[in-house]
């Protein structure tokens, strides 16, 4: 079998930074030290070799508010790989009524161009015997151990509380840990329709009707639910104070809980939907909305204190023409950006480069945390003997400005458009094959494969066992009264 060695680069991990070639063999990192050889050599002087980047957010063909999002797996892995993301992880969603493996299926029809690793959360978007036992098989024949909750779009894919609860008991049971969607869909929803009625209805309105305290109030209450059940919690796209301060005071507390901010909340600002192009503001509808510089001051605080564990996209990319279907109506707008491709570059730019985060942060929480969380570490994640050779080598002197006419994306729009971001991939390589070379694609759709992940990670175990040995206990007497009749 033919070796590669990614040679005089430095090797910058969650934990360590230091220099050393990397020798991969059949996939795999078989070798890392000083003066490696093999039968091709990719030379990263001056580059930083790190563990690919994992997005564990992301809706590639996702059916959505009367459409599908525009990036399928191919186009959507396409993107991933060319800003150094080689893993993604996507929502399988039922419709209501259907079954979960049936909904899997069509998931795995999906994916077959899958350029780089994936895997899926499977989302409980309707409560049943039948979802109740089929989860045992997702977890355990479909090596699937996360499951999404939407507290949000009422009438579509919400839950309500007892089926939150419910949920959140059986995958405790089984080792799985819960996500949510946390925002009031019941808030949302009057609110939108009063906005509506008083003739709120552009794309401004979307972010008027979803303020933080729907965020906040549907995280509190996710974390004190999932508390209640013995469950771990992961909370998607955490977008303000409100909703981080909820997570950090539950950790304080020593729940188990992980908040994951976007890079768009990050970067972007509220200021957006105040553009006089209507498309403009339309195309950065997304839920939640881009809020203000207090709020994006909070998430990059949890970054670098660890109360915010991870940066994903939510990549959920509508064209203008479908973004189009909400003229006149703010609510009839499909909620999603794009951003795969410029998670990476636009965080190092706006985290590492102003200092915010150190560059072991950024690797911790563009794929290291993850990969824990999931339950696929150090397969994944992790520059090891052994691991994937899913390796991005960043070149931090190559520099770009974003821009839609030279992304891969199928979506005629970038959000990023115009931002000036450094630190480019020289390479990027999945499982091995160099699926990225000094911006050229060598990507193999349908190369990708699923990565099933175990239950019963080391968290889910630690928090059964507290969860048992506090649980209630009926107090052992040594005589009773007689009854007073
Ligand atoms: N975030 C968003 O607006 N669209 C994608 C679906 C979701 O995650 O809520
Ligand atoms: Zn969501
Ligand atoms: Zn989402």
């Amino acid at each position: 079998m033919a070796t590669k060695v990614i040679k005089d680069g430095t090797i910058v991990t969650a934990d360590l930074t230091y220099k050393a070639d990397v020798k991969i063999e059949d996939g795999k990192i078989i070798e890392i030290g000083q003066g490696l050889s093999g039968d091709e050599t990719l030379d990263a002087t001056g580059c930083y070799v790190m563990p690919g980047g994992i997005d564990p957010h992301t809706h590639l063909e996702m059916p959505f508010m009367g459409t599908y999002s525009s990036d399928d797996f191919e186009s959507g892995t396409r993107a991933a790989l060319a800003g150094g993301t080689t893993m993604v992880v996507d929502f399988a969603l039922p419709n209501p009524g259907e079954s979960l493996l049936d909904a899997l299926k069509r998931w795995d029809n999906k994916s077959t161009r899958a350029a780089c690793d994936y895997s899926f959360h499977m989302a409980v978007t309707w409560w049943s015997e039948q979802v109740f036992n089929e989860m045992e098989t997702v977890v355990k024949e479909r090596g699937i151990n996360t499951f999404k909750h939407f507290l949000a779009y009422k009438g579509a894919l919400m839950v309500n509380d007892d089926e939150l609860y419910s949920s959140f008991m059986r995958l405790a049971e089984l080792g799985a840990t819960p996500m949510v969607h946390a925002e009031n869909g019941d808030v949302v929803a009057e609110l939108s329709a009063k906005l509506l009625a008083e003739g709120n209805t552009g794309p401004e309105a979307h972010a008027y009707s979803r303020p933080p305290q729907v965020e906040g109030e549907a995280t509190n209450r996710a974390i004190m639910i999932a508390d209640m059940a013995g469950a771990p919690l992961y909370v998607v796209h955490v977008s303000c104070e409100e909703s981080h301060e909820a997570i950090r005071r539950a950790k304080m507390q020593g729940k188990r809980v992980w908040g994951e901010p976007l890079i768009q909340h990050l970067t972007l600002d509220e200021s957006e939907y105040f553009n006089q192009d209507w498309d403009h503001a339309a195309r950065r509808v997304m839920s939640p909305p881009f809020r203000n510089k207090q709020h994006q001051d909070s998430l990059w605080a949890g970054l670098s204190s660890g109360t915010l564990s991870v940066v994903a996209t939510d990549h959920c990319a509508f064209t203008t023409e479908q973004k189009r279907y909400g003229v006149g109506d703010f609510t009839k707008i499909p909620n999603g950006t794009g951003g795969l491709e410029d998670r990476i570059p636009m965080l190092w730019t706006y985290g590492v480069e102003t200092g915010r985060i150190t560059m072991n942060e950024f690797v911790a929480v563009t794929s290291t945390n993850i990969a824990k969380i999931l339950n696929c570490y150090p397969k994944k994640g992790a520059i090891l003997v052994g691991a994937d050779a899913d390796i991005m080598v960043l070149d931090p002197a190559k520099s770009k400005t974003i821009t839609a006419d030279t992304q891969q994306s199928s979506i005629d729009y970038n959000v990023f458009e115009g931002k000036e971001v450094s630190a480019l991939p020289r390479y990027v390589l999945t499982r091995g094959h160099v699926a990225v070379m000094d911006g050229e694609m060598n990507h193999k759709p349908g190369w990708g494969e699923f990565v099933a992940r175990e239950p019963n990670a080391t968290v889910n175990t630690s928090l059964s066992k507290w969860k048992a040995l506090t649980a209630p206990q009926p107090v052992q007497r040594s005589g009773i009264p007689a009854t007073g009749v």
